[in-house]
């Protein structure tokens, strides 16, 4: 079936209509494009089709850098040149939003920087092939194995790591043997690259991580610190249950240089995962922002927080998950606590606290009806929400604007080049 294409969607694919008016989302196509297609999978409101050849191609097409491109669930817009990917980005976040019955919206504000070896984090699965260890992520739309060569968009370094582990499962010594029981490996890295962590997931407890980080550290020398951790078994309950931290080795975790600030990010900690954007983002969140108080909700191990500390008076740093913040983020004027935005909020609004500015970041299902509810109750005159998840975002910021708040910037900053994945910081003002 032939298909002219006429723009790009939250998720990776495009949208073509048939001739009967029927939707159809094709990946890996570009607007603007004639297509032939083939339908794979009839959904309740639209079908999903697989490319078959490109009868006329857009300017922005281009070859795609990395050999996997295609078959591989990580990269989705290979294909496009990169300014293009950061335009259809754009008009995506602006139908999204439109759609959630948001006007009058200002104009946004594109930010973004090297597209390839960006990535600080690699999280890959470990599978044996014809009795060779691989190294893989999952195939596209599904959660079957691809074993992989080359990852473009991590740092260097990530992929010199993992290599040097499939070098560590072809030696035949008691690592080699223990790798067999790892089902997947994470590496982290300071935006240096000087600095390593690796942890291994495994399905059952066993000893025997240290030989095994002796010999990667032979080969990898930038690697600090190492920790095993118990996978738990796939399926629906997995998402909801933590890994659990077994052996560990070396240095507990990394201290990670954005800006002049030192962030001390323990081992399977949240990062964000762009080393070259991290200032960026800051510098959008807290520049020419100043008080008497601020909260960082979501705060993570404060990467907002320690900035807006330079020109608030106080600063209050809430996040569920606060070892590191607790750590990290203390003296005068500055409170870290650990619990939920909502516990907090609870309390806050019957304290009747109100601060200038609160920044609010969350995970990808957004900060929902209820925070939203309370952040009008507190009613501070700004707020700045960073999102990574264009959906959420749109549905939230409808309710901040019913109660009484105005868009007044909106910054696309472009921290997933190659994926259709988007991070957003909207300013709220009253
Ligand atoms: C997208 S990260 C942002 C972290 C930080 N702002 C940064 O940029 O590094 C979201 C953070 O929210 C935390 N989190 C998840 N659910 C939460 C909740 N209900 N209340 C507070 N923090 C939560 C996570 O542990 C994570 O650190």
């Amino acid at each position: 079936m032939k298909l002219q294409i006429e723009k790009a969607i939250y998720g990776g694919a495009c949208l073509a209509h048939q001739s009967d008016g029927d939707s159809v989302f094709i990946p890996f196509v570009l607007p603007g494009e004639l297509v032939e297609v083939q339908i794979q999978q009839q959904k309740k409101n639209f079908e999903e089709a697989s490319l078959l050849q490109v009868l006329e191609d857009s300017v922005d097409r281009v070859q795609p850098a990395c050999p996997h491109f295609g078959e591989c669930g990580g990269c989705h817009y290979q294909h496009t040149q990169y300014p293009a990917q950061v335009k259809m980005k754009a008009s995506i976040l602006q139908e999204t939003l439109e759609r959630a019955g948001l006007k009058t919206l200002p104009e946004i504000q594109l930010h973004s920087a090297a597209p390839w070896a960006y990535r600080n984090r690699m999280r890959l699965r470990l599978e044996e092939l014809d009795s060779i260890l691989k190294v893989g992520y999952n195939r596209q739309g599904t959660n079957v194995f691809l074993a992989i060569q080359e990852c473009p968009i991590t740092a260097p370094l990530l992929w010199r790591a993992a290599q040097s582990l499939l070098q560590v499962a072809t030696e035949n010594t008691a690592s080699s043997r223990w790798l067999l029981n790892a089902v997947e490996a994470e590496f982290f890295t300071t935006a240096d690259e000087k600095k390593l962590q690796m942890t291994v997931f495994v399905r059952k407890d066993q000893p025997g991580l240290a030989p095994l980080c002796d010999r990667m550290k032979q080969l990898v020398p930038e690697l600090t610190g190492a920790g095993t951790s118990l996978l738990k078994p796939a399926g629906p309950q997995r998402q909801l249950q933590k890994p659990r931290p077994l052996e560990s080795w070396g240095a507990q975790g990394l201290s990670y240089q954005a800006g002049n600030e030192d962030y001390w990010v323990s081992r399977g900690a949240f990062f964000q995962v762009n080393r070259f954007l991290i200032e960026e983002l800051v510098r959008i969140v807290a520049t020419n922002r100043q008080g008497q108080l601020a909260w960082d909700l979501y705060a993570g191990v404060g990467l907002f927080s320690r900035a807006l500390a330079k020109t608030f008076q106080q600063v209050v740093a809430v996040e569920a998950a606060a070892t590191d913040l607790i750590k990290s983020f203390k003296g005068t004027g500055r409170h870290a606590i650990e619990a939920t935005t909502i516990e907090f909020l609870r309390q806050a609004v019957v304290q009747r606290e109100r601060p200038q500015l609160i920044v609010v970041d969350p995970p990808r299902a957004g900060v929902g009806a209820e925070v939203c509810a309370l952040l009008a109750r507190v009613a501070a005159p700004e707020i700045v929400y960073v999102s990574c998840d264009p959906v959420t975002l749109a549905r939230d910021l409808k309710m901040l604007v019913d109660a009484g708040y105005n868009l007044e910037e909106l910054h696309l900053v472009d921290l997933f080049p190659q994926t259709f994945h988007l991070e957003t910081i909207v300013i709220l003002r009253r």
